[in-house]
């Protein structure tokens, strides 16, 4: 055998292997978008998931939440609770310690991941998402998040899921809401869940998205539409994130 024919041709391989993997990871984000565009989609939510899947560690909340941020950092997508926002949100749940929260617009799971990765044994997290493609890609997260018994993805409209909760799914008492989808909605929901008893002494935490020109007044429709809610703004990032406390008088600070 020829040893060094062997030798060039594994150096060969290796150089190739080490060049794809940093085209892949430097280039990927900005060229498959750009291939997708001309040979077709793959839907952005597969993007993430596959990237995710390949990048992180499996069972590791913070690997999936860390590679999900930095392909969206990387991409210039926004992801509205990573950083500060994601910081205060992680502050709720350790000061609340819930045993039940409800979370209203999974989208790809990135706050699910977030939120079931600090709740206590025997806590759990419902997470409802209406898009059919989502909540899959979701349960995939969670899955390797490792996270899938402390996590429920509920494919549904919040205002359908709701009024069954405490049938379907055994909750009577919610600890923590969290509001993520569309603002259009929240009054009517909040109330939906309050009409069912289901935030006896509850928090409620809205993503405020102050900056998109339609919502510039939400905090104070907020404050106002529901008054039994205690509600403190929170500036994060020049944008207000709310954390409320049903049942208590509504105050602003
Ligand atoms: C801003 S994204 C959620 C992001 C997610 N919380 C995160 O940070 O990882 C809003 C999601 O709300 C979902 N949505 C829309 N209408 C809804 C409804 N009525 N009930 C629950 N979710 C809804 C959308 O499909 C979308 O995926």
């Amino acid at each position: 055998m020829n040893w060094s024919y062997l030798g060039t041709a594994l150096v060969i391989i290796v150089v190739i292997r080490l060049v794809k993997a940093y085209i892949s990871n430097r280039w990927g984000p900005v060229l498959v978008p750009m291939l997708e565009k001309v040979f077709g989609t793959t839907k952005w939510e597969e993007l993430v998931l596959q990237h995710v899947k390949k990048h992180a560690v499996a069972g590791d909340p913070d690997s999936v939440m860390q590679t999900f941020d930095n392909l969206c950092t990387t991409r210039k997508w926004t992801l509205k609770t990573a950083g500060k926002r994601g910081e205060m949100i992680d502050s709720v749940i350790c000061d609340t310690k819930p045993h039940v929260c409800l979370e209203m617009g999974t989208s790809c799971g990135y706050t699910a991941v977030r939120i079931g990765r600090l709740l206590a044994p025997g806590a759990q997290l419902l997470t409802l998402e209406p898009n059919p493609q989502l909540a899959r890609v979701s349960e995939e997260m969670l899955q390797l998040a490792g996270l899938r018994d402390k996590v429920t993805v509920i494919t549904a409209d919040a205002d359908d899921v709701i009024p069954h909760l405490t049938k379907k799914y055994d909750v009577t008492n919610i600890d923590i809401v969290f509001l993520d989808y569309w603002k259009d909605s929240y009054i009517r929901d909040l109330k939906l869940i309050e009409e069912h008893g289901l935030l006896k002494n509850g928090f409620v935490v809205v993503t405020e998205q102050k900056g998109d020109s339609q919502d510039t007044d939400h905090t104070v429709e907020y404050n106002t539409g529901a008054e039994k809610f205690e509600c403190i703004l929170k500036p994060v990032d020049g944008d207000d994130t709310s954390v409320g406390r049903g049942g208590g008088h509504h105050r602003s600070s």
